[in-house]
This record gives C-alpha cells, sequence and structure tokens, in this order.
C-alpha cells in the first residue's frame, strides 16, 4: 500500500505508564490479569497506569493501585525504567517497588488478582516489555 509523506513518519501512540511491583508481609508480588476485550487481554502485569499531566510517577503509581484494586500502598525504590515498541504503540513503563498498607486488593478493573512468590512469575504470560522487568527483580535491584 502506498503511503503519504506523513503516514510514513507518522510514529505509533506513546504511552507513559507507572507500574507499581506490590510486595506483601510474605514477600510475595502482586499480579493483575488485564481485562479479555482490551489491548493485551488477558495477559498478566504489573498494577499501573498512564501519567496524568502535573503528576509524579510515585503519585501515578499511588493513584492506580488505589483505582484498580481498592488498596493503599507506599511507593519505594525505582526498579527500572522500559522502552518497548510494541507493533501499534510504545511505551515507557518506570516501574517501583510499592508496599502493601492498607487494604485487601479487590479486581476493581481487571479480571483477576494473585500474589505470587517471584520463582512463580515465569508461569504467567505477560506482555513482551515485561521479560526485563521480571529480570531486573531476579537481580534485585533497588529496596523494597
Ligand atoms: N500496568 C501495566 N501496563 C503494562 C505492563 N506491561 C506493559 O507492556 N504494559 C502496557 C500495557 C498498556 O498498553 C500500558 C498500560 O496502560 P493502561 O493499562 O493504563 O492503559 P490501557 O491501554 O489498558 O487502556 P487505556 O487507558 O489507554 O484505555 O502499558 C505492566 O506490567 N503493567
Ligand atoms: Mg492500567
Amino acid at each position: 500500500m502506498l503511503q503519504t509523506t506523513s503516514e510514513t513518519s507518522s510514529l505509533p501512540p506513546h504511552k507513559i505508564i507507572g507500574v507499581g511491583v506490590i510486595w506483601n508481609e510474605q514477600e510475595q508480588i502482586l499480579i493483575d490479569r488485564r481485562r479479555l476485550e482490551g489491548a493485551m487481554g488477558g495477559l498478566w502485569e504489573f498494577p499501573g497506569g498512564k501519567i496524568e499531566p502535573g503528576e509524579t510517577v510515585e503519585e501515578c503509581i499511588k493513584r492506580e493501585i488505589y483505582e484498580e484494586l481498592g488498596i493503599g500502598i507506599e511507593v519505594k525504590d525505582h526498579l527500572i525504567t522500559i522502552d518497548h515498541a510494541y507493533t501499534h504503540l510504545r511505551v515507557t513503563l518506570t516501574v517501583h517497588h510499592c508496599r502493601l498498607i492498607s487494604g485487601t486488593p479487590q479486581p476493581l478493573e481487571c479480571d483477576e488478582i494473585r500474589w505470587v512468590n517471584l520463582d512463580d512469575l515465569e508461569q504467567f504470560v505477560f506482555p513482551q516489555a515485561n521479560a526485563q522487568i521480571i529480570t531486573a527483580l531476579k537481580k534485585g535491584l533497588g529496596a523494597r
């Protein structure tokens, strides 16, 4: 198919996302399963979402996690920042360790949630960009 110059040079949308790796007292990590109907439907992820104008990454992660799961968290050390290009989307994921402070997680905006051990993460199917998050976690980067 022929493309005009503007189509050829246009980039896919770029989403800037804050992501939390939430730890509980048993040193398990919270993961959620994205809704089947949406983008990357049915894949597991770490909770998070788009940074709003004027918001810090830490504020974004706190807000998204309260909205998606109804829990209070403390945002801890930065773990890793990943730039990844999917076929029709670029994402920048800024990932922080987080600690559960209050409440019990509810699947308010996802299909399912689970507490899992670090060693069991590989049993779940995540978006491609998450391989780097899991590698960073296994290296023990950042304080949690
Ligand atoms: N929250 C989260 N998003 C991830 C992870 N890995 C990964 O590639 N992503 C991508 C999937 C989405 O494109 C984007 C997260 O954005 P989002 O969940 O707020 O937005 P969305 O695309 O589901 O929906 P919308 O708000 O644009 O309608 O980042 C992850 O571990 N956690
Ligand atoms: Mg989200």
